[in-house]
């Protein structure tokens, strides 16, 4: 199959709500130029539930912050981020002055960032927080608090009690629930979720992510969803869009990257991923590091990694090969790497 710009593939014919075009995040540092977001390519369609996985210090919590405009000075976003509040209206983020900006996010586009649970201010009951984030984007208070009773309940609180609440008077997950509300009390229609629920425990976490889907159905919201745990959000994501070394290498339906992931460093990332229904001695740990942001390798950036890597990739840097219609990957060798990154437990059912 050739290789084909991802940009021009398919996207005209699909509702996309984000078209992320050459996207870049770049930092001056001392020891150099500290790409941290590299030519960053994707669609976020409307509706849809994304996973965006890699490792640590892959890039993904700065594509979160590229998608608000909110990347930390000095740091230098560049590139093209059009959303599409309706079929047919572009608008360009990257384009807006400080205050559409402030608008347009949590009214268009929230976020609950890592940690954000701290960002609670201890001296304020959470009623207050709602109606400080109503009363900046000025809505209504009477409207604004009825819709956040709404989402408190479907979240399986008791509104009340909740609003009524200072931070320190939830419990880790009721505090994580009271955010996600208020973070969907302007009614956007993307929530970009950045390891939302890391600091709770596995169970927690499991049915926080439950009603994230049935509210993300109820509201009609794009929710992106940001993690290194792959499994955990595979299942909840329709596809999963996998980065290593600031660049997204492979993006697919979550059921073709589980199955037959193409890109070996995706294939690895899954092997070595602790899962449910694979033993933990099967796990396999990746061999080598993530490249430091400074020096990252020339040609495909996974080569040194790679057990397929050839003299091409030393040298190029791989275009997005299509798979099928709804699935690429960034990987000269992709027709092979099924063969040479067996998948653990088809290995094991094998051996049986
Ligand atoms: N303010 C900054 N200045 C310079 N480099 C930064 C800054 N913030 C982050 N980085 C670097 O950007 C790279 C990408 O970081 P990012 O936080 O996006 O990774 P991540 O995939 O979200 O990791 P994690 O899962 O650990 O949160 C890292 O190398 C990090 O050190």
């Amino acid at each position: 199959m050739t290789a084909e710009s991802f940009t021009e593939t398919k996207q005209r014919e699909q509702d996309s709500i984000l078209e992320v075009r050459n996207t870049s995040v770049s930092f001056d540092m001392e020891r150099g130029k500290s790409k941290v977001l590299d030519n960053a390519t994707i669609d976020i369609r409307r509706d849809e539930i994304i996973g965006i996985v890699g490792e640590s210090g892959s890039g993904k919590s700065m594509f979160a912050s590229a998608l608000l405009d909110a990347v930390v000075a000095p740091g230098v976003l560049t590139g093209d981020i059009t959303y599409y509040p309706r079929p047919g209206t572009a608008v360009d983020i990257l384009d807006f002055d400080r205050a559409e900006l402030q608008q347009h996010r949590w009214e268009e586009i929230s976020m609950v960032f890592q940690g954000a649970m701290s960002s609670f201010n201890p001296t304020m009951r959470i009623r207050g927080h709602f109606e400080e984030t109503l009363t900046a984007h000025s809505v209504d208070l009477k409207t604004g608090i009825e819709r956040a009773h709404q989402l408190l309940s479907d979240l399986y609180m008791s509104p009340e009690r909740v609003l009524d609440s200072y931070p320190h008077e939830l419990s880790g997950g009721m505090k994580q629930r009271a955010l996600i509300a208020l973070s969907l009390v302007l009614e956007p229609k993307v929530l970009v979720m950045d390891e939302p629920t890391a600091a709770l425990d596995l169970l927690m976490q499991r049915s926080i992510l439950r009603l994230l889907t049935d509210i993300q159905e109820k509201y009609d919201i794009t929710l992106i969803f940001i993690t290194h745990d792959l499994p955990l959000v595979a299942d909840l994501a329709d596809r999963l869009a996998v980065m290593y070394a600031f660049r997204f290498v492979e993006v697919g339906s979550t059921e073709e990257i589980l199955q037959s992931a193409a890109h070996p460093y995706a294939r690895s990332l899954l092997n070595a991923t602790p899962n449910l229904n694979a033993p933990i001695e099967k796990m396999q740990s990746i061999d080598g590091s993530s490249p430091d942001p400074v020096k990252v390798p020339p040609g495909c950036s996974y080569h040194p990694r790679c057990p397929l890597a050839d003299e091409t990739c030393q040298e190029n840097d791989p275009a997005y090969h299509t798979i099928t219609a709804d699935h690429q990957a960034k990987c000269f060798h992709w027709e092979q790497s099924a063969e040479a990154i067996p998948f653990t437990l088809d290995q094991q059912e094998s051996d049986q």
